[in-house]
């Protein structure tokens, strides 16, 4: 009896693209194929550096049993007909490097590697992730012209995770019984909302005093600052790969699951033409529904400053890459 080995191996019929493979790119590549959500392929300009990582996992798919595939490539002919496309190549903010000129480089990186992904993919929904992430998410979709459903950035599950985290680290539980709700843009203006926070739906403001309150949401503001300072050569990774993946499998699986994220906003909240992080229902169309929380004056006013604080930095990461 003869048998065709190739048709024994299972065909992953999904595919994700993630444009740069250090840190997060390569952890968000393990955490798919874990999960079993799609085949992958790394893309980065260091030569050798993304086939080494593919390599590895591929390695190790014995060991997970998954059946999804990892390729490594410096090409991007080789990332074409990507059901989604995920943006993490970028350089970290380092000593020396002002926030400005992090802008105009990762501004000049994401429309380079959103066009020529776009090239190759133009069916595929984006997801960005390279800081600062609403601005770049917004020159995503710019330099795509994709429609707005399909282009969003991830920051909103992570900030929450993390409140979510420091909720469930303070009342000394689980954090499967928490759950958090931040919005806004990723940064220190970022928008928590502690009466979207509740334990096994029991709000917090009624567990914990509006002081402790206020000391967990500061922690989550800084929390990005929080691991650099103890890392001192990068950013975090483990939790934004999550964050991720699970935006992701909400995706590919059609889930509609209830997400925050970076969505462009016309009219929601009072906003038009931004990319900032609202609660989404996210499914295989990309951003099916925005939902429109009822927010306090104080939560509403909070979400027009950090929007604006966006939309400044959209200008100069625009005219930075030659965009009118
Ligand atoms: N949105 C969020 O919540 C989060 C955002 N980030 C951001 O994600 C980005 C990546 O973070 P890490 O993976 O930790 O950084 P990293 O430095 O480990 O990886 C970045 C990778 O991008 C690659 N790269 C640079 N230019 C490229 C180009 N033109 N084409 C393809 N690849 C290119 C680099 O070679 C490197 O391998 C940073 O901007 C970081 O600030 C990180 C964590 C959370
Ligand atoms: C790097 C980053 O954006 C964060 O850890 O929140």
């Amino acid at each position: 009896m003869t048998v065709s080995y190739d048709s024994l191996l299972s065909c992953q019929s999904l595919r994700v693209a993630i444009m740069g493979a250090g840190n997060v790119g390569r952890t968000l590549a393990q955490r798919i194929v874990e999960k079993d959500l799609a085949d992958v392929v790394l893309l980065d300009v260091v030569e050798g550096l993304p086939q080494g990582i593919a390599l590895d996992l591929m390695e190790a798919q014995g060991l997970e049993y998954h059946n999804c595939e990892v390729v490594g490539t410096n090409n991007y002919e080789e990332t074409a007909n990507a059901d989604l496309v995920v943006i993490t190549a970028g350089r970290a903010r380092t000593p020396g490097i002002s926030r400005d000129d992090l802008l105009a480089i990762n501004a000049k990186i994401v429309a380079d590697v959103a066009e020529k992904a776009y090239k190759y993919s133009p069916n595929a929904i984006f997801m960005v992730i390279t800081n600062p992430l609403d601005v770049m998410t917004y020159l995503t979709r710019k330099v795509t012209g994709l429609p707005p459903q399909r282009v969003m950035g991830m920051a909103g599950v992570l900030d929450s995770s993390r409140l979510q985290t420091f909720i469930a680290m303070e009342l000394g539980i689980s954090t499967a019984n928490v759950t958090a709700m931040v919005l806004g843009g990723h940064g220190d203006l970022m928008v928590p909302l502690p009466n979207y926070c509740t334990v096994n739906g029991i709000p917090i403001t009624e567990l914990l005093d509006s002081q402790t309150i206020n000391r967990l949401m500061e922690r989550t503001r800084n929390g990005g600052a929080e691991v650099v300072k103890l890392l001192k050569t990068g950013g975090a990774y483990y939790a934004p790969a999550s964050a991720a993946s699970v935006m992701i499998e909400s995706i590919l699986r059609d889930q509609s699951r209830l997400l925050p994220t970076a969505a462009y906003l016309q009219g929601e909240y009072g906003l038009n033409d931004i990319y900032i992080g609202v609660p989404c229902f996210l499914g295989c169309r990309g951003v099916k529904k925005i939902l429109e929380l009822k927010l306090s004056d104080a939560e509403q006013e909070a979400l027009h400053i950090s929007a604006n604080s966006v939309r400044k930095n959209v200008h100069f990461a625009l005219e930075s890459v030659g965009f009118k």
